[in-house]
């Protein structure tokens, strides 16, 4: 039987959302262990004034492919960008590459989505449902087409708390709500919008259920897979350990702990904390691509992509790794921290209201001050009202446990040879969590923040400075509470100078003791 790399060789590969965060690892992947690949065909829309030919080659220019383009300086060549913005009808592919595609391609990973939790429901429902209606269209319209990967998310279904490898029914047929959408004004869809997520948390978790179903109704025609990863954090292992390059997640959770401004977080200690490095979700994509063409199941494959079954983690244990997260940052320190990094989590409401209140808002008001005295404008307040709103959405995943079953991963992982088991490894039973975390973190300062790790000397001195700031400022607050409160009150001053003789007497009994013994 053909390797994955054997298998890849020679064929011609359909991305979408290349350019996003999972895409990237999937076309440096492919490239870099599956050298034999005809051509990565990526669909990219043109974004923020830069044509898509523009945004391929800047993201080809990246870190992430250093290590492919140390190995083959020309891995550029293969990566062919399509013009298309998928909320458009045909997906606004010309017809010069629409009959391109329907020629040529082999295989087809659709992993663009948009994953914000507060898109109004008619953008998600185009892009994460109708988008993916219209892909496979195509798809059934290639000569040559030997799977199609779509890729879910494991929260697709978390109205459920065990959630096993099948599709489950639609929580409203989609055919129906698009039809429906379509003559609703703005305003309309977002009075509905609650009433018709029901108990999903975000338009997110709701459009990407109803694109299974939709991925499901061509499952007779086409060979299908979907992989479902549960929270996609930084790279395990390839091309780097902790490459990551966004705020998702818990990637900007981390930063803000780093960064000193976060500083308490609900979740719930004895859940599990379903993080999957974005590497092994790769890996594990290119091996269910490879089963599904070699393999052809009778049925749309579903492959729950998890770690909690296998080697759990708990958000408790980030509570100790928290400390083991604050330690790698007190190392490794981001710069120009707000403060020095001390975050907690906590699973009451109301003790991380009073922390949100003391920790976050009332330094935010003082320094806000501090910058209108200064003649600066003030904007740590706002800094922290997005801090909240971003961390009230998260709250939702790191309160609630969830059970996935992953036997499809166990069985997939069985059919691997010994050789593809370590080139596509996605054997998470291998994952040592406190070791991957500060990988992690790390990864946020280099990666994400683009941060020189040479520079960590000043930020280490950033942090001295503030630790005496704050020391600083505890004592003014000290000598403060005296003045207003215990120096006008004849008891409070005769218990403290009862408490400072007591002081000076243990002083001075320590110090004759001490010369006796001398
Ligand atoms: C040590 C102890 C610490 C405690 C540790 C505890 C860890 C707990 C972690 C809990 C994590 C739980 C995560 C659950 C995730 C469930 C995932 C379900 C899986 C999936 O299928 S989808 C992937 C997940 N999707 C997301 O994460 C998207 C969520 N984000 C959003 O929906 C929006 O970004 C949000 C939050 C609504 C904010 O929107 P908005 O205010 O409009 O801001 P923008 O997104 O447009 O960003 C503007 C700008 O700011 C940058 N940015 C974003 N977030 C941060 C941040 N946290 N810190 C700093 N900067 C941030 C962003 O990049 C933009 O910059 P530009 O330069 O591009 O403008
Ligand atoms: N990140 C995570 O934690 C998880 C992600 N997933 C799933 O994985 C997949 C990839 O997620 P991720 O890489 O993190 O997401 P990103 O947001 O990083 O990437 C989304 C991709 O989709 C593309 N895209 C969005 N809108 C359009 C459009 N209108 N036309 C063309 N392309 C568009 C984006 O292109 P552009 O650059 O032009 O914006 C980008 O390439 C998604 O399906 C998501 O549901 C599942 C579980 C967890």
């Amino acid at each position: 039987m053909a390797s994955i790399a054997d298998y890849y060789a020679g064929k011609s590969v359909l991305i979408t959302g290349a350019t996003g965060f999972m895409g990237k690892v999937l076309v440096e992947k492919l490239l870099r262990c599956c050298p034999g690949v005809s051509a990565l065909y990526v669909l990219v829309r043109p974004k923020a004034g830069q044509s898509m030919q523009q945004r391929v080659s800047d993201m080809m220019k990246c870190k992430l492919f250093d290590r492919v383009r140390e190995e083959d300086p020309d891995f550029h060549k293969k990566v062919v960008p399509i013009s298309s913005e998928l909320t458009q009808p045909g997906l606004a592919i010309s017809p010069q590459d629409e009959s391109k595609l329907v020629a040529c391609v082999n295989i087809v990973f659709h992993c663009a989505a948009t994953i914000r939790f507060d898109e109004p429901l008619k953008h998600a429902l185009q892009l994460n449902v109708i988008a993916t209606q219209q892909l496979l269209s195509l798809a059934k319209q290639m000569h040559n087409l030997e799977a199609f990967v779509h890729i879910s998310t494991a929260y697709a279904n978390c109205n459920r708390r065990h959630i096993d490898e099948v599709i489950y029914p639609p929580p409203v047929e989609p055919k129906k709500l698009i039809d429906s959408l379509e003559w609703m004004d703005d305003g309309m869809v977002r009075d509905i919008t609650p009433r018709l997520i029901g108990e999903r948390p975000n338009t997110y978790t709701y459009t990407k259920a109803l694109a299974e179903c939709v991925v499901q109704q061509e499952s007779d025609k086409l060979n299908i897979a979907i992989i479902r990863p549960s929270i996609v954090g930084a790279s395990w292992q390839e091309p780097f350990p902790g490459w990551i390059d966004n705020f998702n997640g818990p990637s900007g959770v981390f930063i803000a702990a780093g960064k000193g401004i976060l500083r308490t977080m609900r979740a719930n200690n004895d859940a599990v904390a379903d993080l999957i490095p974005v590497d092994v979700v790769i890996n594990l994509t290119l091996a269910a691509g490879w089963y599904t063409a070699v393999h052809r199941p009778k049925t749309a494959l579903v492959y729950n992509c998890t770690t909690g079954g296998i080697n759990p983690f708990h958000w408790g244990e980030i509570g100790e790794c928290g400390y083991h997260v604050m330690s790698t940052f007190k190392r490794n320190p981001l710069e120009q921290a707000f403060r020095r990094p001390n975050a907690n989590i906590t699973s009451n409401y109301l003790i991380n209201q009073y922390w949100i209140l003391v920790s976050h808002k009332f330094p935010a008001l003082l320094y806000d001050l501090y910058l209108r005295l200064s003649g600066q404008k003030p904007h740590m307040m706002r800094i922290f009202n997005r801090l909240h709103k971003a961390i009230s959405l998260l709250e939702y995943f790191s309160s609630q446990d969830w059970e996935w079953n992953s036997d499809n991963m166990s069985m997939l992982m069985g059919h691997l040879s010994p050789e593809d088991r370590k080139t596509f490894n996605f054997d998470v039973r291998q994952l040592n969590w406190p070791e991957y975390i500060e990988n992690y973190c790390i990864g946020t300062k280099k990666y994400v923040l683009n941060e020189d790790m040479s520079d960590i000397p000043a930020a280490r001195q950033h942090l001295r400075k503030l630790r005496n700031i704050r020391y600083t400022f505890n004592t003014l607050l000290l000598v403060f509470i005296w003045r207003v409160f215990i120096a006008r009150s004849q008891m409070a001053r005769n218990i403290w100078y009862f408490v400072v003789s007591l002081c000076f007497k243990f002083l001075s009994y320590f110090r004759a003791s001490s010369t006796l013994t001398n």
